[in-house]
């Protein structure tokens, strides 16, 4: 299957300053979420800021659904790409948040009934339909960042960057967003490269997981191969899910366990219920 989005030895960096980001080489492809994770500073935020375009890149390239990526942001988002900020009070503008979100499918140039339907149809997803009416500047922190999301799910993006999208969410609309992203990806095919501390929800959420530090991109591979990688957690200073945090503890007394940890508290439970109640397969198959 042809990539939606390739990075082809991309370096990134801030307008007049130095390489934060070298030679990044990757790619997403149409259904999948890729997880951008990295410790405070790393440079998630510049690499997705150059790839929609606002910065310009030191050096390599983006290639958007097979083509060349064209020149700046606006030429970007025209080819299908759309970026959610990590700050919202950069992205929101709007009056109220429904008008917020028309504007996006406004800009596409929509007929008036396709502009509503798609502003219905991303407040319901991101649970803000009850709040269409609400000026921007009286939304919750949290509530801004499903606005921010809202409006570029309304846009229809072929690609979509997403900066920290449960940054500020409350425990059970981190959970809903992770499941959101996935269903975005199954049921779309849109590409999402998603930037997040929010370690324990990557497994539901990431197909793959890019990790950044030293400068450069320091691994590629699925949630179970990063997170079983101690040592790489260790240099980019990230941890494991907390679930295998503790069968890490539990594993070395406990030989029954197997070496490969969980990553999701229902594959612990699943592994864990035959060891501890022996009858639990023959109740419950
Ligand atoms: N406008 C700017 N001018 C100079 N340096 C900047 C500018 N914006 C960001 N930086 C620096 O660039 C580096 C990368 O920042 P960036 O925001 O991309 O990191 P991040 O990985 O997204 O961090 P976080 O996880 O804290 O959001 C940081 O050291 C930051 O201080």
């Amino acid at each position: 299957m042809k990539a939606a989005l390739t990075l082809e030895a991309l370096s990134v960096g801030n307008p007049g300053g130095p390489a934060i980001l070298s030679a990044l080489s990757f790619e997403v492809r149409p259904g999948e979420v890729v997880a951008l994770l990295g410790a405070n500073g790393c440079g998630k935020t510049t690499l997705l800021r150059s790839i929609a375009g606002l910065v310009p890149a030191l050096s390599g390239g983006v290639r958007l659904l097979g083509q060349a990526a064209p020149r700046g942001a606006v030429a970007r988002a025209e080819a299908g790409l759309a970026l959610a900020f990590q700050n919202p009070d950069d992205q929101l503008f709007g009056a109220t948040v429904g008008e917020d979100v028309a504007t996006g499918p406004l800009h596409q140039g929509l007929a008036p009934g396709e502009v509503r339907a798609r502003v219905d149809e991303a407040l319901a997803a991101t649970g803000l339909t009850h709040l269409a009416g609400r000026s921007i500047e009286a939304l919750s922190f949290g509530e801004k960042k499903r606005a921010c999301l809202a409006g570029v799910l309304a846009m229809h993006p072929a690609v979509l960057l997403l900066d920290e999208p449960t940054a500020g969410l409350d425990p059970v609309g981190e959970r809903e967003t992770a499941g959101l992203l996935r269903r975005l990806a199954r049921e779309r095919e849109v590409a999402l490269l998603v930037s997040t501390h929010a370690t324990d929800e990557v497994p539901f959420f990431a197909d793959r997981v890019a990790i950044l530090g030293e400068g450069r991109l320091l691994a590629f591979g699925s949630p179970a191969d990063v997170f079983r990688d101690a040592a790489l957690l260790a240099r980019a200073r990230l941890r494991a899910p907390a679930v295998a945090e503790l069968w890490a503890h539990l594993a070395p007394f406990l030989p029954g366990l197997g070496a490969a940890p969980p990553l999701t508290v229902a594959e612990a439970a699943s592994r864990l219920l035959p060891l501890l109640v022996p009858s639990h397969q023959e109740v419950h198959p």
